[in-house]
C-alpha cells in the first residue's frame, strides 16, 4: 500500500524512533489489543473503579485560584459565550464527576471483607475487588502515591461513569499546567545565560530538582546519541522524521512519554467532542487535523507510548500469573485473572517492541545512570503533583490516573529485572497501568478512524489509507492470516461526487459567515469585559496589588471555530 501524507501523516513503514517496531506492526498489534483491553476495563470491577484524593489536596505549586480560570472572561475564552449554552454543556458541567462514589474504609472497616464500603458503589459492585488493603509506598515509585501527606484515603469513582472527552477545560489554565509539565524535562538544554551561570534549567518553583551536569553528563550524552544512530542506520530500516540531535535519550524518552500522553489526551477529546449547536457528542476532525494531524511527531509520540505500555505489559506475564486480584469472591477473581493474562498473553515478551536495557547504562568512563534514574524518576514525580493544580475534575481524574500509569510502567520497565526481586505493585497501580494502556491504545484506534473520514472529506480511495484499520473485530485467527483478512475487512471507497464538494463548499462559506456576524454582534459585549478586566488591573496595580493575568487577547480565528 502506498502512503498519502496527506491522510496519513506518518510512514507506516518508518520504524518508531527510540522503539523498536514499526507503525504498521504496532497498529497491527493493537487491532488485537484493543478489544481484550476493552473487555478487561469496562468488564471487571477490578479495573473501573480508582481511588484517589480528586478533591483534597493543594496545588503545591501555585495559588489554587490562578491556575482555575475561574472567571468569566475566561470561561468566554473557553466556551464562546457561555451565558448562551445550556448548562449541562458548559464546561464547569462537563468537567464535573459523574456517578456514586465512596470513601476509602477504615482499617477497621477493611476487615469485613464482603461490604466494606457499604454498598455505597452500588449493589452490584464486587467490592472486596476495588478496595485497596496495602497503603505501603515504595522508593521506587515514579509517581507519588495516592495517600501521600494526606489523612483521608480519597474517593473511588466509576471510571465507565466519567469518560475522557472533552469537557471544555482551556485557556490559560490548562496551558499554564502543560507548561508546567513540560519544564520538568530533565536534562533541558540550558541557556547560554544559565550555563554561564551553571544553573540547572527549571525556574522557580520548579527549581527542585538539578539538570543534567558535568563531564559524565556529557560522556553519557555521547553514549546515547551513538547508540541512536547505530538504531537509525539498523537493517535499512527507515526511520520516521524524529531526528537523532544532540539530547541524551533519557530527555527524549521523557519528553516522548509527556507529549504522547498529551496527543492521547487530545485524541480523546476529539474523538468525543460536544458540538454545541446540535448537542450531539461525536468526533471532530477539525479538531484532529489541528492537534494531531499536523503534528506528526505528536503522533509518533503517542505511538512511542504504545511501544513503551506494551513492552511493560509483557514484561508483566508472570506477575499478573501470580497476582491476587480479588479476595472473597473467587469467580470475579478467575474472571479478571484470566481476561489480565490475555492481554498480556497478546503482547510479545521479549524487547521486541522497545528496548529499556539501553536507558541508564554505565558510560564507558564507568560512571553509572543511577542518579540519572533518580532525577529521571524525581521528574516524574513531580510531573504527578503537578496534576493537583489542574482546575477540572474529569481532567484531573485522568491526568492523574494517567501519570500513574506511566508512572508504573516506568517502574516496571526499569525496576523489574533479574538483578533484584520486584517491587509489589499496589491495586490502584495497576488499574492505572492498564487503563493508561487501554488509553493508549484507543487512541491509536481513534487516529485510523480519522484518517478515514479524511479520505472521505477528500474523496481519496480508501486503498490510500495506509493506517485505516478493518471497521468490524478481527478474530485472533484473522490477524494471523493477517493480508487476507486486511483486504477483506478494509472499507470499500466512497463516491465522491460534485454535489458532494459544493456542499462542502457552501457549508464552510455558511458557517464563515455566521462566525463574522455573531463576532459582529458580540463586539459591544467583548468591548464592556475588556474594559472590566483592564479597569480591576488598573487598579490592583495602583493598590499594589497583584495583577490578574488578562484573560483576553487579539487572535485570529481557528478553523475549529469557523
Ligand atoms: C492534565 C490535563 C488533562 C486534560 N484533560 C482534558 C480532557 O479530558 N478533556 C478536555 O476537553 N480537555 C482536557 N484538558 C485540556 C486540553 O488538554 C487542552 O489544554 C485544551 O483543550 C486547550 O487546547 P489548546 O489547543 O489550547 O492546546 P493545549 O492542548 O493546551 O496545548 C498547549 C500547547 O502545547 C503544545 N502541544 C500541544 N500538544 C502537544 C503534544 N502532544 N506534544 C507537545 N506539545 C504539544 C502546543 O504548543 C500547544 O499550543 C486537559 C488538560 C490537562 C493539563
Amino acid at each position: 500500500a502506498s502512503s498519502n501524507p496527506a491522510i496519513c501523516p506518518v510512514e507506516p513503514g518508518a520504524t518508531v524512533s527510540d522503539a523498536c517496531a514499526s507503525y504498521g506492526d504496532l497498529d497491527t498489534l493493537n487491532t488485537r489489543l484493543n478489544p481484550a483491553l476493552r473487555e478487561l476495563v469496562t468488564e471487571t470491577d477490578f479495573f473501573s473503579y480508582y481511588r484517589l484524593n480528586l478533591y483534597n489536596k493543594k496545588c503545591p505549586f501555585w495559588s489554587d485560584d490562578e491556575g482555575l480560570c475561574g472567571n468569566i472572561a475566561c470561561a468566554v475564552t473557553t466556551l464562546e459565550n457561555e451565558e448562551d449554552i445550556p448548562e449541562i454543556w458548559r464546561a464547569e458541567e462537563l468537567s464535573r464527576l459523574e456517578g456514586p462514589k465512596a470513601h476509602h474504609p477504615g482499617k477497621k472497616e477493611q476487615k469485613e471483607l464482603d461490604r466494606p464500603l457499604h454498598g455505597e458503589l452500588g449493589e452490584n459492585v464486587g467490592e472486596s475487588c476495588v478496595v485497596e488493603y496495602d497503603d505501603e509506598c515504595d522508593e521506587r515509585d515514579y509517581c507519588v502515591p495516592e495517600d501521600e501527606s494526606a489523612s483521608a484515603k480519597g474517593d473511588y469513582v466509576s471510571l465507565l461513569d466519567n469518560p475522557e472527552r472533552f469537557t471544555g477545560y482551556a485557556g490559560e489554565g490548562a496551558h499554564q499546567i502543560w507548561e508546567a509539565i513540560y519544564r520538568e524535562n530533565c536534562f533541558s538544554k540550558p541557556s547560554a545565560n544559565e550555563q554561564s551561570q551553571g544553573a540547572g534549567s527549571l525556574a522557580p518553583p520548579f527549581a527542585g530538582f538539578s539538570g543534567m551536569q558535568g563531564q559524565a553528563a556529557q560522556d553519557l550524552k555521547s553514549v546515547m546519541k551513538e547508540h541512536g544512530r547505530q538504531l537509525a542506520s539498523q537493517e535499512g530500516k527507515f526511520e520516521d522524521n524524529m531526528e537523532f540531535d544532540d539530547e541524551c535519550l533519557e530527555k527524549r524518552v521523557f519528553y516522548r512519554v509527556i507529549s504522547g500522553m498529551h496527543a492521547s489526551i487530545s485524541t480523546h477529546l476529539c474523538h468525543d467532542y460536544l458540538n454545541q449547536s446540535t448537542g450531539k457528542w461525536g468526533p471532530n476532525l477539525e479538531c484532529y487535523k489541528q492537534r494531531l494531524h499536523t503534528h506528526p511527531e505528536r503522533i509518533s509520540n503517542l505511538y512511542f507510548n504504545y511501544a513503551l505500555m506494551a513492552r511493560a505489559a509483557g514484561k508483566l506475564k508472570d506477575y499478573v500469573q501470580d497476582y491476587t486480584f480479588c479476595t472473597g469472591d473467587p469467580k470475579q477473581d478467575r474472571r479478571t485473572k484470566d481476561m489480565a493474562l490475555k492481554v498480556a498473553n497478546i503482547i510479545p515478551a521479549g524487547p521486541e517492541i522497545f528496548d529499556e536495557s539501553v536507558m541508564f547504562r554505565e558510560n564507558p568512563l564507568g560512571d553509572t545512570g543511577i542518579s540519572l534514574k533518580e532525577d529521571f524518576r524525581n521528574r516524574f514525580r513531580n510531573v504527578s503533583r503537578i496534576m493537583d493544580c489542574v482546575g477540572c475534575d474529569k481532567c484531573r481524574l485522568w491526568g492523574k490516573l494517567q501519570t500513574a500509569g506511566y508512572g508504573t510502567a516506568l517502574k516496571i520497565l526499569f525496576e523489574f529485572n533479574d538483578e533484584q526481586p520486584a517491587p509489589a505493585l499496589r491495586r490502584i497501580e495497576v488499574v492505572a497501568f492498564f487503563n493508561t494502556l487501554d488509553k493508549v491504545s484507543h487512541a491509536i484506534k481513534a487516529l485510523s478512524e480519522f484518517q478515514g473520514m479524511l479520505a472521505d472529506e477528500k474523496g481519496f480511495p480508501a486503498s490510500e489509507i495506509v493506517a485505516e484499520k478493518p471497521q468490524q473485530t478481527i478474530t485472533e485467527e484473522d490477524v494471523l492470516d493477517d493480508d487476507d483478512a486486511w483486504e477483506q475487512a478494509k472499507p470499500k471507497p466512497t463516491p465522491f461526487t460534485e454535489w458532494e464538494a459544493t456542499k462542502n463548499e457552501l457549508r464552510l462559506v455558511w458557517s464563515a459567515t455566521r462566525f463574522v456576524l455573531k463576532s459582529w454582534i458580540e463586539i459591544p459585549q467583548t468591548i464592556f469585559i475588556i474594559l472590566i478586566t483592564e479597569l480591576c488591573r488598573l487598579w490592583q496595580r495602583w493598590l499594589g496589588l497583584e495583577i490578574t493575568p488578562r484573560s483576553w487577547e487579539f487572535r485570529l480565528p481557528t478553523t475549529d471555530e469557523l
